[in-house]
């Protein structure tokens, strides 16, 4: 039996994406997840993502790495995955839905998704650098000559180091550009290669922005597209809540996975 499909991207990170409402897609098989993630072999995405029905939301988000394996958050996947319910008619323009880090509301505003992301609690100094979880692990280093810096060797490095060599990580380096704007560059563990745009990633640039004084909301660029993060920091001044990572999502093309 074909199994359709569909195509999203938001601001570049590109998701196959398979309503799986009846529960008819082998999640379990971690080789097919890959091969259809892969861009020669398959359809190309960096990750795949399973809307299925939850009892209690909306709807539930599975979502795979392109690596085949179960992954943590994955904030732009979660804004095509809004934009998906809304064309299924599984959401009207607000959603309360449940993904791997717990709940998670959204509203569609024209092209735009605006999700709440989980509060964050804290942000760990390491030397110079950072790392928090904003549904997904995220190391933070801020550099100056972001356009010329090679990502993938630099991202590489970090993410399979002692610490993090097992469970990964992934690692954002990040140029601050004026009083408002931040440019985010991601290696995506995973992915395991630099990706166009990571949204948890671009929510924990900008909460260490925000930790070191720029002001909510700050834009970000991307080499995929512009985001903005909106968020309040707590009363201790450690952690952050009201986090909002807004942007667009889109859907590209459908189609059908010949077996
Ligand atoms: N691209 C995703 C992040 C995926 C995180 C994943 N690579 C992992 O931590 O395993 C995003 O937009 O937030």
């Amino acid at each position: 039996m074909a199994i359709s499909f569909y195509k999203y991207q938001g601001t570049g990170n590109d998701f196959v994406m398979v309503d799986n409402r009846k529960l008819a897609f082998p999640a379990s098989d971690k080789a097919f997840v890959k091969h259809l993630c892969d861009r020669r072999t398959g359809i190309g995405a960096d990750g795949l993502i399973l809307l299925q029905d939850h009892p209690d939301y909306d709807f539930e988000m599975v979502y795979f790495n392109a690596d085949g394996r179960l992954g943590s958050m994955c904030g732009n996947g979660a804004r095509c995955t809004v934009r998906f319910a809304r064309a299924l008619g599984v959401i009207e323009d607000v959603a309360c839905f449940l993904a791997a880090d717990g709940e998670h509301q959204a509203s569609v505003e024209r092209d735009l998704i605006h999700l709440k992301m989980n509060d964050v609690k804290g942000v760990e100094f390491v030397g110079n650098d950072y790392f928090l979880n904003t549904g997904s692990p995220h190391y933070i280093r801020f550099v100056d000559n972001l356009e010329n810096l090679d990502v993938y060797e630099e991202g590489r490095a970090i993410r399979y180091n002692k610490r993090f060599k097992s469970e990964g990580t992934n690692v954002n380096f990040v140029q601050r550009l004026s009083d408002d704007e931040i440019f985010v560059r991601t290696y995506e563990r995973g992915v395991e290669d630099e990706t166009l745009s990571c949204g948890t990633g671009v929510t924990a640039a900008a909460l260490v922005a925000g930790m070191l004084g720029m002001e909510s909301p700050i834009k970000v660029k991307t080499l995929g597209g512009n985001l903005e993060v909106v968020f309040e920091q707590d009363e201790e001044g450690e952690g952050f809540k009201y986090i909002y990572l807004i942007g667009p999502a889109k859907q590209v093309f459908t189609g059908a996975i010949s077996s």
